[in-house]
């Protein structure tokens, strides 16, 4: 049941679910601010003279401020469970920031009170304990994970790529992406203008042994995937986490749970990088927590994690390479019904060429992806630095 008041914060709605614990929209009673408190009750069970030590933990979490990085303003423990409490983010996550439309955005439906598109409705409480949403009109977001929107939707409108990423984006002429040059080679892709792309073979016969088949997805959403205004929303996005890894790598901290719901966009189109630190201070050094469970998102993992070798901050980079990946072609470069048959593939086999599973995808994103989720962390791009000059070329 959803707790009425947690230390001096008044707990107003449930926003969602995962699979460490809930977070709510809160009030500070103090200063009647408006934040997002994430009770973490899903993690090892603890006393609460553990929370507390966590706690202690997460108070360093405060000290950090970066545009790109979500802030944290406070820790404490409520019924032996710590609980963190951060700025609210009025905005979308990353995979349903990326499917909206320009003409679902511009509808009458979308007025800025937010209440047009889609409407809460409090359900049965599923497997991840999620609140259930109920799209009242429009489609509902691509996550399914639809929420009420507090902006104006239109602050999302399409506009031409041109127009839309000069000058606040920063990424350079090559990001806006219409039809791109089909690489010579699937694996690496190339900026050659003189292929075209519609002479390009699918390149079955490259595929190497212990290569996953290539199974692309329809062709209308392909089409979708590769909307020049959605690409430019993921290249920008993308740069953003970045800046957002450089910081949190240089003040010791690797992510370790990065992934789509992980990535939150405001109205202003400004990424935030959420739940940073969390998973290495519920984990040991080998990435497990006290009851065996490993910490971070199966799909994203890097080999090193799968193995619980130490990480640093290339085990991030890794997962931001497999979110490229899966935004550009619609799944991931690794799937598998079990864990273990995942982690298997991960460790084991190459994953099909991003471009032989959408050969009209942005080659630049591809290379990026395909240099990212290299499985020995020293082939990988070294550094998020080195990725945002890689994305920005
Ligand atoms: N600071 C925030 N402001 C606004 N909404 C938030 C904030 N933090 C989380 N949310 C919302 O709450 C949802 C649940 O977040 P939570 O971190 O618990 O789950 P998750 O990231 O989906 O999964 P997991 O915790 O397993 O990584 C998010 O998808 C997001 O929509």
């Amino acid at each position: 049941m959803r707790p009425k008041v947690i230390g001096p914060y008044r707990v107003l709605e449930t926003l969602g679910s995962g699979g460490i614990g809930t977070v709510y929209r809160a009030l500070d009673s103090r200063t009647n601010d408006p934040v997002a408190l994430k009770l973490l009750t899903g993690g090892p069970a603890m006393d609460s003279r553990a929370a507390r030590r966590l706690v202690r933990e997460f108070e360093t979490l405060a000290d950090l401020s970066h545009p790109n990085v979500v802030k944290v303003y406070d820790t404490g423990v409520f019924q032996s469970s710590p609980f963190l409490v951060m700025e609210l983010i009025e905005g979308l996550t990353l995979r349903d920031y990326l499917s909206l439309r320009g003409e679902e955005l511009l509808s009458p439906a979308s007025g800025s009170s937010g209440s047009g598109l889609f409407r809460r409705s409090e359900g049965p409480a599923s497997s991840g304990g999620s609140t259930s949403m109920e799209a009242v009109s429009g489609r509902e977001l691509e996550s399914g994970e639809a929420r009420p929107l507090p902006f104006d939707l239109s602050a999302f409108a399409e506009e031409a790529p041109s127009d839309e990423l000069a000058p606040s984006m920063r990424f350079g002429t090559s990001g806006s992406a219409a039809v791109l040059p089909v690489p010579m080679d699937p694996w690496l892709g190339s900026d050659s203008d003189e292929v075209d792309p519609l002479d390009f073979e699918l390149p079955y016969d490259v595929t190497e042994p212990g290569t996953e088949p290539v199974k692309r997805e329809p062709a209308a959403r392909l089409e979708e995937l590769n909307r020049p205004e959605r690409v430019g929303r993921l290249k920008d996005a993308m740069l953003q986490v970045c800046e957002a890894l450089a910081y949190i790598h240089a003040h010791g901290l690797v992510h370790r749970d990065l992934k789509p719901s992980n990535v939150m966009v405001d109205e202003d189109r400004q990424v935030r990088l959420m739940d940073f630190g969390l998973a290495k201070f519920l984990a040991d050094d080998a990435g497990m927590t006290l009851d065996g469970r490993m910490v971070g998102t199966f799909r994203y993992m890097s080999p090193e994690q799968i193995l619980g070798e130490p990480l640093d901050g290339r085990a991030d980079l890794y997962s931001l390479g497999v979110i490229i990946y899966e935004l550009m072609s619609g799944r991931p470069p690794f799937d598998a019904k079990s864990p273990v048959d995942l982690w298997h593939k991960v460790l084991e086999t190459e994953p099909p060429p991003l471009l032989a599973l959408n050969q009209r995808g942005d080659a630049q994103l591809a290379r990026v992806a395909h240099r990212l989720i290299r499985k020995e962390p020293d082939d990988r791009f070294q550094t998020a630095e080195e990725v945002y000059e890689a994305l920005s070329e």
